[in-house]
């Protein structure tokens, strides 16, 4: 059957990623307008009428933009954790008792024959987390938003074929940039979001030989490059002794944009 997946958009500007398999089919997060979502559903042959539901990370506006709008139109239950539901309750508009799904950070929800899981990430909101998605062969794990990488996330994750891992900024030119302190405080903070050099040192920790491929994810516009975040994750990696043969390992590309290709998760 095979999991298959295309990363929607994915940064400041909005992040949203749908997963299919078999007849069931997720998207996680809904950071953008609905207008923009459904332009970037024509463009991956996506219909918001054969979505089963949102998964929700967690409550910040680049994840949840068009999240009420999505589901009042396709009549699609949105599952998130409690103290998200909590956070999220007054910006996401009317949405019926039926559709309003709550799970526990943890819990397991198979979705037909595909196994989904949260685990806990540590990130500036309510009860932030990622999603694996598991179907006995092949294994997905979504890890963006994310200060640093606990040994929780790493044990959720380790076991996947493919990561969509996030790899937001480097350093020194969040350090130079033009936010605020404070705001760089923020995002360099065990509560922000990983640097390409913790992305690679985080992925050196896990290569185990069945990680094929990782999409570095939420990258900033202000403060990274797409070129850049592969350079560095991959001497972050090398430096840590991990290294890989491209046919062995790829590091994939996310845009704020347009849609990464369909990809199957069990492919080489
Ligand atoms: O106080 C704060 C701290 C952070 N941020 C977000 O963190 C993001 C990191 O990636 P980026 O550079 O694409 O965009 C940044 C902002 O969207 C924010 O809005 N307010």
């Amino acid at each position: 059957m095979g999991i298959y997946f295309t990363v929607l958009s994915s940064g400041s500007t909005g992040n949203a990623t749908v997963i299919q398999h078999g007849g069931t089919s997720l998207m996680i997060d809904a950071g953008l307008s609905a207008k923009r979502l459904e332009a970037l559903f024509l463009e991956r042959e996506i219909s918001g009428t054969e979505l089963d539901g949102i998964l929700v990370t967690h409550e910040h506006s680049d994840h949840i933009k068009g999240l009420g709008a999505m589901s009042r139109k396709y009549n699609l239950p949105i599952y998130a954790n409690t103290n998200t539901w909590a956070a999220l309750e007054k910006s996401v508009g009317a949405i019926p008792e039926e559709n309003r799904r709550v799970f526990e950070t943890g819990e397991k929800h198979d979705f037909g024959s595909l196994r989904v899981e949260s685990f806990g990430i540590s990130h500036d909101a309510a009860e932030p987390v990622g999603y694996t998605f598991d179907d006995g062969s092949e294994k997905l794990s979504v890890a963006t938003d994310l200060g640093y990488m606990s040994d929780k996330v790493r044990d959720a994750i380790s076991d996947s074929d493919v990561l969509v891992l996030e790899a937001n900024h480097d350093v020194e030119l969040l350090r130079m940039g033009r936010y605020p302190w404070n705001t760089k405080r923020r995002i360099l903070s065990d509560i922000g979001h990983l640097s390409n050099e913790a992305a690679g040192a985080a992925l050196s920790e896990l290569m185990n030989g069945r990680i094929k491929r990782t999409y570095l994810a939420h990258l900033s516009r202000d403060h990274n490059m797409m070129d850049l975040a592969k350079m560095s994750v991959r001497d972050a990696m090398e430096s840590r002794g991990c290294f890989y043969r491209d046919h062995e390992f790829k590091l994939c590309d996310t845009y704020y944009d347009r849609p990464t290709p369909w990809d199957r998760v069990g492919e080489p």
